[in-house]
């Protein structure tokens, strides 16, 4: 959300935001919205005033004068009555259109209208040559009996997974490995739930427009969030936090839901997409300053890119256009990692810089230095998310007996060992 008086002083930077990502807002409407809204509260208070001064008059007045002056409180107090329900009208109008107005890209971010025109901006690490015909994570997890899609698609239907054996100790070994990575960089662990109020939705920037992604529960308004994003942006709702708190850093473990709503038909095989995940989530909520939010940026986009080394996963950098970064990001970049199978490098990790938008609309502010209640900055990227990772760790690290070498950084949380499966 942004800053109405910001609107109203930069309609046309906030009217080409709309154009460039895409995003189905009326500027012209809401700030006719906003005129008639301060039209309405300025005819209120004028009648209120008016009420005031009357009511001081009536002590004062001569028996003959009173009644007149009593009815004429009893007009005004009817009259601002009836101006209530267009006031709240109006409030309620404006406060969903202001949550679906979207935030100013950062100067460098490519206009194009979705992922095909997002801009590489660098590879690392070598493409692995194999000297056999490598096999997909689906037929290496079959191959080693480490998963049962037949009977987990009986019991959990389509996008579900199920992991065996050496590949259940894989995935909690990167998860782990992410978690004390991160907290060796200063994040603070959290292990948090996936259950939500719609509020934190609203706060993260998921809802409005999110909402066919979330699973609902019956009877229930907690729903299931798709990234811990939603839960921990929302800790200090509301709250007013003192310079010496910032930033705050977390490294979040939680499941993840996604209904995949309209991703029919897209990776239906395998690992890549499915309803329910885990992942570790960094996330950031640091001082009022772009400098400071831009510095951020580069460090949790470090963070991952550093997580990918150690895993020895060839992976690239690309920047998302105006049309693939959604409303509230200033600046978003994806690390796509490199899938042998496919031949493409997937995206693993999607890192983002959202200024204030999201704090004012959770309501995360601090007092600065000067004592000014200000909305904080707020920051996100993907830790690890599995069990997606292992799609390319396990091809690109299978050998020709079908067994996984296992990168160094991981052997410490596998018992030490330098390869799992059987060959
Ligand atoms: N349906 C899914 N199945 C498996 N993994 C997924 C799924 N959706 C997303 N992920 C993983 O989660 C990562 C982050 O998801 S994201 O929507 O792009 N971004 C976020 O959730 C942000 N909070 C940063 O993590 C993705 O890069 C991907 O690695």
């Amino acid at each position: 959300m942004l800053d109405l008086k910001f609107i109203r002083e930069n309609a046309g930077a906030v009217r080409h935001a709309a154009q460039v990502k895409g995003v189905d807002i009326d500027i012209d409407d809401l700030l006719r919205v906003d005129r008639e809204l301060v039209d309405l509260k300025q005819r209120v208070e004028a009648m209120q005033a008016e009420r005031n001064a009357n009511a001081k008059l009536v002590p004062k007045a001569t028996p003959e004068e009173r009644p007149a002056l009593i009815q004429r409180g009893k007009d005004l107090a009817e009259e601002i009555k009836a101006l209530e329900p267009a006031l709240r009208a109006h409030e309620d109008t404006l406060k969903l259109m202001l949550l679906r107005v979207p935030n100013i890209p950062h100067p460098s971010v490519p206009v194009g209208k979705d992922d095909s025109e997002n801009v590489e901006l660098r590879r690392e690490g070598q493409l692995p040559e194999f000297d056999f015909t490598p096999l997909d994570h689906v037929d290496l997890l079959e191959k080693q009996g480490w998963s049962d899609p037949e009977r987990v698609a009986r019991v959990s239907g389509s996008r579900s997974y199920l992991l065996k054996g050496e590949a259940v100790m894989l995935e909690m070994a990167v998860l782990m490995f992410a978690m004390d990575f991160l907290a060796g960089r200063g994040f603070t662990p959290l292990s948090t739930t996936a259950l939500a109020r719609p509020d934190a939705f609203v706060g993260s920037g998921h809802f409005p427009g999110g909402e066919d992604q979330v699973y609902k529960i019956e009877g229930d308004e907690l729903m299931l969030a798709g990234t811990a994003e939603v839960p921990v942006n929302s800790l200090y709702a509301g709250e007013q936090l003192s310079l010496d708190q910032l930033p705050v850093t977390f490294a979040a473990i939680s499941a993840a839901f996604r209904s995949e709503a309209g991703s029919a038909g897209r990776d239906v095989r395998g690992l890549i997409r499915v309803h329910e995940f885990r992942k570790v989530e960094q996330y950031v909520l640091c001082e009022a300053s772009e400098e400071v939010g831009l510095e951020w940026f580069a460090k949790i986009l470090g963070n991952a890119e550093a997580l990918l080394a150690a895993l020895e996963l060839p992976y690239r950098v690309v920047q998302n256009c105006t049309g693939d970064m959604g409303a509230g990001k200033v600046l978003m970049y994806d690390i796509e990692t490199w899938v042998p199978s496919e031949q493409v490098y997937r995206e693993t990790h999607s890192c983002s810089y959202l200024g204030d938008w999201q704090a004012r609309r959770t309501g995360l502010r601090y007092r600065d230095a000067g004592g000014k209640l200000v909305f904080a900055h707020t920051l996100n990227n993907t830790g690890v998310a599995a069990p997606r990772i292992l799609v390319p760790l396990l091809e690109n690290h299978q050998q020709a007996d079908g067994t996984i070498r296992i990168p160094e950084a991981l052997r410490p949380y596998l018992g030490g060992r330098a390869v799992i499966g059987q060959p």
